[in-house]
């Protein structure tokens, strides 16, 4: 049981917690075939080549500013219900351009669904803008540079996601280097799909705060320790990395192992209903499945509040929430 303890989320893709109810009704609106991708109320995906087709099925039903406030607002609504105090959206303003919406609309739908959200519960929220490797190098760097002359108060980050095995990190150093340019934190998906070097790639490169997943960290131990030293937070997602194979089961997962060397992790659910979980459900894993005790799923959720991009007076009240 963890209802009773407060909650932080570091990795969530927005349109990966599209609700199935609220995507059949969207693709209803817009007259949209998605009977691919979505079938008796749930994702339809094999691999992760696939889940990452049926995510840009599914992004492609929500259209309008409107859709994505209220998608934002949905799921912002759903994570202050299970006492979630912070929450940081990956968005990708990219998607708006390709889909004739434009980047500036869907960044201000977004903005106007964090808004309502946080009028009803005070949930604080923040922006991470995402490019994605498989839309390749100048699409990534079209993002940075959107993030980084945005001067929107809501987006403090920049985050590479997409198909990790399409290219390596230094083909999208100059993106980060836009973003670090700007005072945006800095994230990377890496050591997921691919292995420990992805990881090490990430580090040397980017020079991250905080990593998505690395969690294949764990096949070298040098490297683990590298993690722990430099203090870079991991954003595990676990519920994530088993349904999409890349740890056959909770028992092997590393989750525990990497907070045992000393390394700074948190939880997070990534896309939550392609998963099949939510942030309520990793919680309630880490209880279950990893056996932490109340006190060391608090310390994650702390390290959560260190590792946010936020200002230091919104840190200092989210601790104060705790
Ligand atoms: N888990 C994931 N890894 C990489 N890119 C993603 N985009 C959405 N979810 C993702
Ligand atoms: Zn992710």
């Amino acid at each position: 049981m963890t209802s009773h303890l407060k909650k932080v989320e570091l990795h969530c893709h927005l349109e990966g917690a599209a609700p199935p109810t609220l995507t059949v009704a969207q693709a209803r609106k817009y007259n949209i075939d998605i009977s691919h991708y979505l079938a008796g109320g749930t994702y339809v995906w094999h691999d992760f080549a696939s889940f990452l087709e049926c995510y840009d099925k599914v992004s492609e039903a929500y259209k309008t500013e409107e859709d994505y406030a209220l998608l934002t607002e949905t799921y912002l609504d759903e994570l202050a219900a299970i006492g979630t105090i912070y929450s940081e959206l990956i968005v990708s303003p990219d998607h708006g351009k390709r889909i004739g919406l434009g980047a500036d609309a869907y960044i201000e739908g977004v903005c106007e669904g964090v808004r309502r959200a946080k009028a009803k519960s005070d949930i604080e929220a923040r922006l991470i803008v995402t490019g994605e490797r498989h839309f390749g190098p100048e699409s990534v760097i079209g993002a940075a540079e959107y993030a980084a002359k945005a001067k929107n108060p809501l987006i403090t980050g920049f985050n590479l996601a997409g198909e990790e095995r399409m290219g390596r990190v230094a083909d999208y150093a100059r993106a980060f280097d836009i973003a670090r340019d700007a005072g945006l934190g800095l994230t990377i998906h890496a050591g997921e799909v691919c292995g420990a070097f992805s990881v090490a790639d990430a580090l040397d490169v980017v020079r991250p705060s905080r990593i998505g997943h690395g969690v294949r960290a764990i096949e070298d131990l040098d490297l683990v320790k590298r993690l722990a030293d430099l203090g870079t937070v991991l954003e595990v997602c676990p519920g994530s990395n088993i349904a999409l194979n890349v740890f056959p089961d909770f028992a092997s997962h590393p989750l525990r192992k990497l907070k045992a060397s000393g390394v700074r992790v948190t939880i997070s659910s990534d896309d939550p209903p392609f998963f099949h979980t939510s942030l309520k459900r990793e919680y309630e894993l880490a209880a279950d499945a990893f056996g932490f005790s109340d006190a060391a799923i608090n310390e994650m959720t702390r390290t959560g509040i260190e590792a946010a991009f936020v200002d230091e007076p919104t840190r200092q009240a989210l601790f104060a929430r705790m």
